[in-house]
């Protein structure tokens, strides 16, 4: 997986609200770099004194580092995060300099480090998602599991719009069904579709990391008999209908193949589309219902939405 890091040259006063800001925003981890730092002594452990390397610290003022997942909501995300830091001063928060620069962390500076930032999480009234690495008892003996290395692919399992998706399959795939997950990532909606019984599950992924990371993952959850992971663009090619199809992408790339996913629902069937920035859901709304939809259900959570609509 690809970490983005954004860094924001502040000031101290306006470490809490910020750091709240980017942990509401889905940053996994925090580093504060501040200028004062530099001036107290410092012993370690051993009460030996060390001195900090004033190249990691800014001239005066803060810095705040944060690392974010490389997804298609990466834009969105960052300048929302910026949005809401420029608000901070309608309440007399001192935001200083606010210079804001996003750069690229690879896998390897990160390969160990982001594991401490993801727990076990009761996602829906059925699932919780634990990382590969976690010993995870049962709460109940109803809980289905579904472990999942969120290292290579986008999908943690907590994004908002994944969760939506997670509680509307529940609402909606029935045993026996064929269901289609366009957009796989890590395969977590294909693997929660077999966990609910459905027959035969289509993952359909562009990026040729997350068809690795969605296939292991599906094997790790031992539904691999089940769920076909395939690489492919939408729905090019492909030549059954599902009863339920699912897509967390975003709201632009569901509107433009509206039409083609009604050709692939069943009759009665539904297609779960989330991935929706609450301001873009008209958008949407009107593509699914002239594709031939009608919406059942509107789901909100935080900034997104998700629609829940049928074939008639
Ligand atoms: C927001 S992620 C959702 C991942 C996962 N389904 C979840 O809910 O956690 C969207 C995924 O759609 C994939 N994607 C984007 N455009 C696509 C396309 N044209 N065809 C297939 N997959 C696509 C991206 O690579 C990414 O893995």
């Amino acid at each position: 997986m690809k970490w983005s890091e954004i860094m924001i040259h502040t000031t101290n006063e306006a470490v809490e609200p910020i750091s709240n800001i980017l942990y509401e925003a889905g940053a996994g981890g925090i580093v504060i770099e501040d200028s004062d730092e530099l001036l107290k002594e410092h012993d370690d452990q051993y009460g030996e004194i060390y001195e900090l390397d004033p190249d990691d610290f800014p001239e005066e003022g803060v810095i705040i580092k944060a690392y974010l997942p490389v997804n298609s909501f990466l834009g969105e995300t960052v300048e929302e995060i910026k949005q809401a830091i420029t608000n901070l001063t309608t309440f007399d928060i001192d935001i200083g300099p606010n210079k804001v620069t996003i750069s690229e962390v690879h896998e390897e500076e990160w390969a160990t480090a982001w594991k401490k930032y993801y727990n076990p999480v009761k996602i829906s009234e059925k699932f919780t998602i634990v990382p590969t690495w976690e010993n995870y008892e049962p709460v109940s003996s109803d809980e289905l599991i579904i472990e999942l290395d969120p290292g290579m692919a986008f999908g943690t399992g907590t994004h908002p719009t994944t969760v939506m998706c997670i509680q509307a399959l529940e609402r909606t795939v029935k045993p026996g069904d064929t269901v289609m997950d366009v957009g796989t990532g890590s395969g977590v909606l294909s693997i929660a579709s077999a966990m609910l019984g459905a027959e035969r599950v289509l993952a359909l992924e562009l990026d040729e990391v997350a068809v690795r990371a969605a296939t292991l993952n599906v094997k790790l959850n031992k539904v691999q008999n089940r769920v076909t992971v395939k690489q492919n663009d939408l729905l090019k090619g492909v030549n059954e209908q599902a009863d339920v199809m699912v897509a967390n992408i975003l709201a632009e790339v569901i509107a433009r193949f509206a039409e083609d996913a009604f050709g692939h629902v069943k009759p009665g069937g539904h297609f779960i589309a989330s991935g929706i920035i609450r301001q873009k859901k008209d958008l949407v709304v009107d593509a699914l219902t002239s594709a031939g939809f009608i919406i059942e259900e509107t789901m909100v959570m935080e900034d997104w939405v998700a629609l829940i609509a049928k074939r008639g």
